[in-house]
């Protein structure tokens, strides 16, 4: 049975009168995980921040939970935006905070809770990552996979429904990768967090992704939508089936 959390609706993405992609239309279950996949400048990145609100299509709808993102206003989209969170892959911590405190920001901007219980649920959500024992460290005190594990705390602070991550691997190596693919899995297994992840890894494509939304700069559209192994290996497109092999893989 469908049970869809976010339901993409015939959207054109884009920048001003540059469009990227068109007529765009695809589901994400509740507690799926979803993959956005592509060549260079398909317009992953550009789909992954259409459906988080940040811009406006010209045409099409984004519904989160049966709500549009697209049209929501004022109280209504608050709402919608405190049941996601979202890493960018240039979403540095703030330098100058612990990472406690950048785990706080969104309660803060968000919540009139007290000071000790923001400090409280700070403290959990950093113990969700492993990063319990690191609440008063600055950012460049502690490693890279663990300034992403952080973003993953920050992003969660608000307990959202569906977490979006633009490159969450970006910049790490092999080991500190596999880690963090080990970590999207225990938050949706445990918590039966949604995530729609934009990456190029394929590795952690293979490890953690349901389905896969494979873009096509040519069309500007989806090509095919399906499960890792489904493309490889049973796609009616040769590139696709290219694409998804370009690496040694586990399977
Ligand atoms: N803020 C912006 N304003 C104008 N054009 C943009 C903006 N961001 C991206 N673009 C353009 O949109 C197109 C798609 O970019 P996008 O970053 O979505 O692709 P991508 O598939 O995520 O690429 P990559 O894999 O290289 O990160 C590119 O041609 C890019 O130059």
């Amino acid at each position: 049975m469908s049970d869809a959390i976010i339901e993409v609706k015939d959207l054109t993405a884009g920048y001003e009168d540059n469009v990227i992609l068109e007529g765009v239309s695809f589901d994400v279950q509740r507690s799926e995980i979803v993959v956005i996949l592509g060549g260079s400048g398909c317009g992953k990145s550009t789909l992954l921040k259409h459906m988080i609100g940040l811009y406006h299509p010209p045409k099409g709808d984004v519904l989160i939970n049966g709500k549009s993102i697209v049209n929501a206003e004022g109280e209504e989209l608050q709402s919608i935006l405190r049941s996601i969170g979202i890493t960018y892959q240039s979403g540095a911590l703030f330098g100058s905070l612990t990472l406690s405190e950048n785990v706080r920001l969104p309660l803060e901007e968000f919540t009139d809770l007290p000071s000790d219980a923001m400090a409280l649920i700070a403290k959990m959500k950093l113990s969700l990552v492993g990063l319990e024992a690191f609440t008063r460290s600055l950012p460049s005190e502690v490693s890279g996979g663990m300034q992403k594990r952080a973003a993953i705390a920050r992003a969660m602070a608000l307990d959202p429904q569906v977490l979006f991550l633009d490159e969450p691997s970006a910049g790490l190596d092999p080991i500190t990768s596999a880690e963090l693919d080990q970590l999207i899995l225990r938050l949706n297994e445990s918590l039966g967090i949604t995530f729609v992840i934009v990456t190029h890894e394929l590795p952690s494509i293979y490890t953690v992704a349901d389905r896969v939304v494979m873009l096509d700069k040519e069309i500007k559209g989806i090509a095919e939508i399906g499960s890792p192994e489904e493309l490889r290996d049973k796609s009616q497109h040769e590139w696709i089936r290219e694409f998804m092999k370009r690496e040694v893989h586990p399977t």
